[in-house]
Order: C-alpha cells, then sequence, then structure tokens
C-alpha cells in the first residue's frame, strides 16, 4: 500500500495531497484549498531528452533507432524560459525496463501560443477564455504536432480533450496555419480525423468542443456520427458538408463505414477517447473494423516511418484514457508506431514501460493478482488529487434518506448519484423528489432526445440530483457537478475511479460519498487499499457531516 500511495504521488507531482492511508486522529471537515494547475519552476537551458538521459540509452542501439531518437529529442525541445529541473520519478524499477522518463514537467507552457498551435486557433482559444494550457495539455499538444503516436494518461477533468483537439485542429482546415493550396472548389474534401468515444453524450460533448472552437461558420466541418440519432440524416450531412472531423460511437462508425458511406482511408488522425472501454469485449467487431479502415491507404507501407515522421503515410493514432492498464499499452504497440506514453508531467517511449502481465506471470492465481494490480495502479492514477471520499453506512430502505441529508450536510448543488440497477433509478427519483430534491434518471433504455434533455437540464441547474448507471460514469463533464454518490458499489476500483472524476474536475473542489450496507464495509475498506487514498467513514446529522476516526467511537461534529 505506502508503495501504491509513493507511486501515485510521484507520478503526479506536488499537486497531490500529503496524506496517507494511516489515520491521522482528527475529524476531517473543512474545505481545503484546492491547486489548479500548480506552480512551475524554472531553470536555464533547453530541455531535451538528450540532457534526461535519453540520448546515452539509445547511443548503444543502431543508426536507425537514433534517429527516431533525433526526431523525438527536437519533439521535446522547450526555450529556455519554459524549463523545469529535472527529478528523479522514483517509479519502481520493476515497472521499468530502462529509465528514460522525464518526470518534472519540460511542457509546463504558461500559454497556448508557447505549444506551436497556429494564431487563428489561438485566438478561438481566447476568446473562450482559454489561455493557460493544463500540464497534460502541455505535455501532449507538443507531441502529437511532431507526428508521434501516443498514449495519453491524465486523471480525469484534467483536459485531455483539448490535449488532443488542439493539435489535431491546428493541422486540418479551417484553423490550420497554411490553408490548403490551390482551388479547392469542387474538389472533394477528406475526413481528416475520427475520433471514437463509447457514448452518445461523450461523443457529443466532443462535437460541441470541436464546434466551440471551429465557430458557428465552420461548425459544419464536424459531423457526429452516434447511435440512437437518424443514420440516414447522417449519412446525408457526410454527402453534403463533407466534414473533415466525425465524432462518434464504435457502432454507428463501423455501420456507416461497411456501408461505403465513410471515406477514411485517407484519414489522418485515429483517436479512441477512453480506450480502455473501448477495448472492451461489446465494442470488439466494430473496433476491429474501424482499425483496420481508419487513415489505411490501400497499399501504404505500415512500417513507411524512415526519414522524418512528418512524411508518415499511415493515420496518427491517439489514444486516451484517465485509466490506462497494461491491455491498453500492448493494443498501442500493435496499432502505432513507437508510440509514446504522455503524461501530465511526463513524455516516455512506451517501450520502456515494463509490459510484463499476467502472460508473463506464473499460474491463474498469480495472474489474476497481476491483473488486479495493474488495475489498481491505473484507478490510483486516474483520480483528481484533491477530491474527498467518505463512506456512510446505512440500512439499504435508508439509504435515500441518507443521501438526502448528505445533499444538504454538503449543500451540494449539483451531484450525480450512480446505481447498478437502471430498473431502481425511477424509484430513487420518486423518492428523492417526494423528499423535495429536484432529481431526474439518465441510462441507456431513454431515448436520445430524453438523455439530452435530462442532460441539458442538469447543466442548466434545473435538476439538482442526476441519478443514473455506469452509462454517465465515463468523460461525462458537468464542471459544477460537486458531490457523487454512489448509492450502489461500483464493480472494482476503475469503475470507483471514474464515477468518482465527474466530480473535482480541473481542480475543482468535489466530494465523493459511498452510501453501503454493513456488510459492504469491507469491499470500500478494498477500494480505499487499491486506490492508496483515505476513505473515512462518516455520517450526516443535524445538518452536518460527521467523519469518524479510525478506531474512534465517533468524533467532532464540525461544519465545512
Ligand atoms: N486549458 C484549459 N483551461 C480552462 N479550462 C479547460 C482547459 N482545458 C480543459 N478545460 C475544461 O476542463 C474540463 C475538463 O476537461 P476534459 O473533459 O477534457 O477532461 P478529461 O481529462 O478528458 O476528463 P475525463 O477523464 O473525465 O474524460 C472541461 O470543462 C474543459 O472545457
Amino acid at each position: 500500500m505506502p508503495a501504491l500511495v509513493s507511486m501515485r504521488m510521484l507520478l503526479a507531482g506536488d499537486s497531490l495531497p500529503r496524506f496517507r492511508i494511516s489515520y491521522v486522529h482528527r475529524t476531517v471537515v473543512f474545505y481545503s484549498g484546492i491547486g489548479g494547475q500548480g506552480s512551475r519552476g524554472r531553470a536555464n537551458g533547453p530541455l531535451t531528452l538528450a540532457s534526461l538521459g535519453f540520448k546515452s540509452e539509445f547511443e548503444t542501439t543502431n543508426n536507425d533507432k537514433k534517429s527516431k531518437l533525433q526526431q523525438l529529442n527536437s519533439a521535446f525541445e522547450v526555450p529556455k524560459n519554459k524549463v523545469k529541473p529535472v527529478k528523479s520519478n522514483g517509479i519502481k524499477e520493476a515497472n521499468l525496463k530502462r529509465a528514460p522518463d522525464i518526470q518534472a514537467a519540460p511542457f509546463a507552457a504558461k500559454s497556448f501560443s508557447e505549444l506551436g498551435l497556429p494564431q487563428k486557433l489561438i485566438e478561438r482559444l481566447d476568446r473562450e477564455g482559454l489561455t493557460v494550457p493544463t500540464d497534460v495539455q502541455s505535455s501532449a499538444i507538443p507531441t502529437i504536432l511532431k507526428n508521434h503516436d501516443v498514449v495519453i494518461q491524465s486523471y480525469t477533468g484534467s483536459g485531455k480533450t483539448l490535449a488532443y483537439l488542439l493539435p489535431i485542429l491546428s493541422q486540418v482546415d479551417p484553423l490550420r496555419e497554411l490553408p490548403s493550396s490551390g482551388d479547392e472548389s469542387g474538389k472533394k474534401m477528406e475526413i481528416e480525423a475520427v475520433i471514437v468515444a463509447p457514448s452518445r453524450e461523450l461523443g457529443m460533448q466532443i462535437v460541441r468542443e470541436v464546434e466551440r472552437l471551429l465557430g458557428p461558420a465552420d461548425k459544419r466541418q464536424v459531423q457526429q456520427l452516434v447511435g440512437g440519432a437518424n443514420r440516414s440524416r447522417q449519412e446525408e450531412a457526410l454527402k453534403k458538408n463533407k466534414p473533415v472531423i466525425v465524432v462518434g460511437t464504435p457502432g454507428r462508425i463501423a455501420e456507416i463505414s461497411a456501408a461505403g458511406k465513410l471515406h477514411t482511408h485517407g484519414c489522418r488522425f485515429l483517436v479512441l477517447d477512453e480506450v480502455d472501454e473501448l477495448l472492451s469485449f461489446n465494442f470488439r467487431g466494430d473496433m476491429h473494423r474501424i482499425l483496420e479502415h481508419v487513415g489505411r491507404r490501400p497499399g501504404a507501407d505500415p512500417n513507411a516511418l524512415k526519414g522524418s515522421l512528418a512524411r508518415r503515410t499511415e493515420r496518427q493514432t491517439i489514444l486516451v484514457s484517465a485509466t490506462v492498464p497494461l491491455s491498453v499499452m500492448r493494443a498501442a504497440r500493435s496499432w502505432g508506431t513507437d508510440p509514446l506514453l504522455v503524461r501530465a508531467k511526463s513524455v516516455v517511449p512506451l517501450e520502456s514501460v515494463s509490459l510484463s502481465g499476467p502472460v508473463n506471470s506464473s499460474g491463474p492465481l498469480a495472474s489474476l493478482e497481476s491483473t488486479s494490480k495493474q488495475q489498481s495502479q491505473a484507478a490510483v492514477e486516474s483520480l483528481p488529487p484533491h477530491l474527498k471520499h467518505y463512506y456512510c453506512v446505512t440500512r439499504i430502505q435508508h439509504k435515500i434518506d441518507t443521501l438526502r441529508r448528505c445533499v444538504h450536510a454538503l449543500d451540494a448543488k449539483c451531484v450525480i448519484a450512480f446505481m447498478n440497477h437502471t430498473k431502481q433509478l425511477k424509484d430513487s427519483v420518486f423518492k428523492l423528489e417526494a423528499r423535495g430534491l429536484k432529481a431526474a434518471e439518465l441510462h441507456g433504455d431513454l431515448g436520445k432526445l430524453g438523455r439530452s434533455t435530462t442532460l441539458k437540464k442538469f447543466r442548466n441547474g434545473e435538476i439538482r440530483v442526476l441519478v443514473t448507471n455506469e452509462l454517465s460514469a465515463r468523460g461525462l463533464d458537468v464542471p459544477e457537478c460537486d458531490l457523487v454518490v454512489n448509492l450502489d458499489l461500483p464493480t472494482d476500483s476503475i469503475h470507483y475511479a471514474h464515477r468518482a472524476g465527474r466530480t473535482g474536475r480541473l481542480g475543482r473542489k468535489g466530494y465523493v460519498v459511498t452510501i453501503c450496507e454493513e456488510p459492504e464495509v469491507f469491499v470500500v475498506k478494498k477500494l480505499q487499499k487499491q486506490l492508496g487514498t483515505p476513505i473515512p467513514s462518516c455520517e450526516f446529522t443535524e445538518g452536518k457531516l460527521v467523519v469518524h476516526e479510525e478506531g474512534a467511537e465517533r468524533t467532532q461534529i464540525g461544519r465545512h
């Protein structure tokens, strides 16, 4: 456990809380200041991979590798004034074959203009009030602009969407620096980027983000291809608008592609957002089709990356998630070319990360144990560091009452309550409304219109408690969400982490409260251990949050 905690602290840098699992004997009830983007140090001299030890690692390898390194190296050169001293990352030897990690952030940019984005795009960002990149954006944008295949891993709500959208938008019309040469009229524009997301909601959210940056005049350059919407209308829009970017769910993209209405062989970018979810069995057939067709020009040599990466003939593959288990790393290696692992404060070749997992373990039990360890490490890295986690024991028939008291005690304005079974959502909504809380259900059995109307109302603040299932656990961005409640326990630490990540977005405050029955407490303890984060027990009494000390009956009552 301490190893897990310290690993997380080292990976995520100084913005992490300095507590550990061992309990301090005092009540934890106050909001603490929440660090957004941490302060960034500066030092002298340009920081390159060579200066970080990459060169010597690779010097012994052949010329081919050397030239790849030079390309990689130039991707990381940053101006003198943007340099931070390098620290050892402290990652356990067992997890690294070699140690070319760049732990201290060389990409802690102060503004988007430092990252090599075109002026037009900078102006759009400015107009939207986006001026300072997050750490993961500082790492990812220059790396993607250098045409590397990447896996982007950073905790929930840290800005991964713009981390991949901005370098793509800066290389496609209409925002790229140099407009297409020659007379484009009458020439069929090709789809340049395909972005895949596991749910309609997430797909639509990404579309809105692209539209926001394209502006009203150019918003037709992005087309949604999500399931549940009218397919022939989507096909017509593809034909009429000739978008440069499509965003959709695997089923719908594969369906339209198989019907011959989506031409993506010449596509330059393939993004798989929430890639670990997209790897699940449910999406297997559709994902196979997408991976086989997008950016796969007939006759193109998949290994034709000799010379400059800029002249690649194959698509650039970008995989994204807060949770990146080894299965994703393995997939990245087979789908991409020399992929890099991009995190908030480090960029490393994926090949430097040991992929020895269950396949190398001895026996099925060792294999299971190893899988579970990798899972929990993935979950640890995905949790925003400043969230506060509690659990509250109650009887099943009192769960909704406990939820009501929790909402009032924390004065939460925008709450997402997770349950495991769709059938129970309606009943919970009914009970919450009967107790005076404006609530609504959100799940996959609702029609597309019902789902989007409910989400809109939740975003507008017309609904205070959104009662939902796993559908909303991934990617949903409602920045105002200040409380996540587990009315049913999540299946594992990864699911816990994604649910929890709906609050505390981009450095905001956030509470995660698990309401469970006594026999389920051991599961919470196990989650606590796996996540390396304290989850103390609490109760809600007289409009206040009361946190229990470990080993003590009950502690002081505190107001927040
Ligand atoms: N540089 C920035 N400045 C201000 N706000 C930003 C910036 N980058 C992203 N945001 C906002 O931060 C929020 C979270 O971003 P985003 O949804 O991309 O996070 P994420 O890391 O993809 O989360 P998840 O893992 O849950 O999908 C969004 O509301 C987004 O608009």
